[in-house]
């Protein structure tokens, strides 16, 4: 099952220099993880902000909020989820 992510992140500027560095290094190995897994097929920059659009494909909703929220950035971040459908007029959806 796909859905679409949008994530927010917004660190907290008092938190230590050498904790953000940590946080971001164990998001980005976590993140890196996912991928390889193919749980995580999409992660895209949206350009000039600190956010990012995804692209999961899970088994379940509770699956996907249960990865989400072990992300090491996920106290920080805000998250909007989609959850995506077959269109009909895909072109591979055609027969
Ligand atoms: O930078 C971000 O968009 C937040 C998060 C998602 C992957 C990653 O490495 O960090």
């Amino acid at each position: 099952m796909l859905f679409h992510v949008h994530m927010d992140v917004a660190i907290p500027h008092d938190l230590a220099p050498d904790r953000r560095a940590a946080l971001v290094a164990e998001e980005k190995a976590r993140a890196l993880e996912l991928q390889r897994s193919g749980v995580w097929p999409h992660l895209w920059r949206i350009v000039g902000e600190y956010a990012n659009i995804s692209v999961f494909d899970v088994d379940s909703g509770d699956d996907l909020h249960a990865l989400l929220s072990s992300l090491p950035l996920f106290p920080y971040m805000k998250i909007k989820v989609t959850p995506l459908a077959i269109h009909p007029s895909d072109l591979k959806a055609q027969s």
